[in-house]
């Protein structure tokens, strides 16, 4: 019988974790998550995986996981992951962010593991005046968070070359969407992203969306966006599993097309059939005017080409995820924990 490959998954309780161990359990992979649950539930992580609750802020923990079970990837999604945040906390971020992940890397190194994939992001790329974003473009990062990841990608290069160590860091655009059969989807307390407020206001919980600026130099005024459906993130990352059996990569991950804010609006108004109210607001401090992806690098290297790379598709997939859980994840199932010592 071949050799079932144990994947753990740092943060996959949360949002686009999640839905890559949806696709790794799909797969035949065995997978154990791994999340302090402040983003993630319980819900989101299916019954064929294993969900052990713990901080990577702590060594004892991490080393009673490592003991437990023998790890032959690991895909890391757990952190801090807001701009704003990070501009008034930097430690959080600078310190927290980069520290977890550094001493995961360690316990990786240290047994043995030879492959990591790391959730990096576009605020690596700060505020480029030419887009499309690829690979090449000058890192220059727009904020700590942005920073804790370059920091995090370096830490990664200098186990590859020190422990053998092969990773991945895949710099997400902006994550959004559901999975396209409706049970999995975007609940973050408190929420900051825009598909999912938007869709709280076509869902009348909140009163109306407000719109961060409208005097960008872009068409309309307001800000440009990449949106990357998240099941064709989850794909990404099973892809570059098996390429990093042979080398270390850095991929940009977007649909290479963007969308205003209020083009953003004006479609879920499409999608949903309610109508959204707005008010235009200041300017969010940090907001680059514009960031589209160019993927031309995994789309050549390893065949990727996204599903659902429409705007309309995208925010349909995050509608139907609400109206099945107008409660969010609390509604549902509460599901077992592994103990882990
Ligand atoms: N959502 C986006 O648009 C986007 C864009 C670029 C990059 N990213 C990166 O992708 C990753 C996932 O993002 P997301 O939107 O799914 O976030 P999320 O908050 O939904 O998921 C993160 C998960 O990690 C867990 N976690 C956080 N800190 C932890 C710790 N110290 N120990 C254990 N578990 C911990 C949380 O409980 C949560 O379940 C993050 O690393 C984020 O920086 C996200
Ligand atoms: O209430 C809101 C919320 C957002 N926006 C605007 O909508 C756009 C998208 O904002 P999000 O907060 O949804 O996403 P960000 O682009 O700020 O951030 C996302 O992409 C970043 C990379 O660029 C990081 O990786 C981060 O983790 C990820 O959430 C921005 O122009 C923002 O100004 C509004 O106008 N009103």
């Amino acid at each position: 019988m071949p050799h079932q490959e144990t994947v753990l998954v740092t943060g996959g309780a949360g949002f686009v974790g999640s839905h890559c161990v949806a696709e790794l359990v799909a797969r035949g992979y065995s997978v154990v998550v791994f999340d302090n649950l402040q983003q993630g539930h319980r819900a989101a992580v299916p019954a064929e995986a294993e969900l052990v609750e713990g901080d990577l802020a702590s060594p004892a923990t991490l080393t009673r996981l490592f003991s437990a079970f023998r790890f032959d990837a690991i895909l890391h999604f757990a952190s801090n992951s807001l701009v704003g945040e990070s501009m008034r906390n930097p430690h959080l971020y600078l310190h927290d962010n980069v520290v977890n992940a550094l001493n995961l890397v360690q316990f990786a190194a240290d047994n043995g593991v030879r492959r990591f994939v790391l959730s990096s992001t576009a605020n690596l790329f700060g505020m480029p005046d030419r887009m499309p974003i690829d690979e090449n473009t000058e890192i220059d990062p727009g904020s700590p968070y942005g920073e804790s990841k370059f920091m995090i990608e370096r830490i990664l290069h200098w186990a590859d070359k020190v422990h053998g160590m092969h990773s991945a860091c895949l710099r997400y655009f902006n994550a959004a969407g559901a999975h396209p059969d409706g049970h999995l989807g975007e609940d973050h307390d408190p929420e900051t992203h825009l598909i999912p407020l938007v869709l709280d206001v076509a869902a009348g919980k909140r009163p109306h969306i407000e719109i961060f600026g409208d005097d960008y130099p872009t068409h309309d005024g307001t800000c440009i966006r990449d949106y990357i459906h998240v099941s064709d993130l989850a794909d990404a990352h099973i892809r570059v599993l098996s390429a990093l059996d042979h080398r270390s990569c850095r991929y940009n991950l977007g649909n290479g097309r963007g969308y205003t804010v209020r083009e953003v609006i004006e479609t879920a108004r499409r999608v949903t059939g309610r109508d959204i109210a707005v008010k235009v607001g200041a300017r969010r401090p940090g907001d680059p005017p514009v960031l589209i992806a160019s993927s031309e690098r995994i789309r050549r290297d390893l065949g990727w080409d996204p599903r659902f790379p429409d705007l309309e598709t995208i925010i349909r997939h995050a509608w139907d995820w609400r109206c099945r859980n107008p409660g969010g994840y609390e509604s549902g199932p509460v599901r077992e924990l592994v103990a882990v010592g």
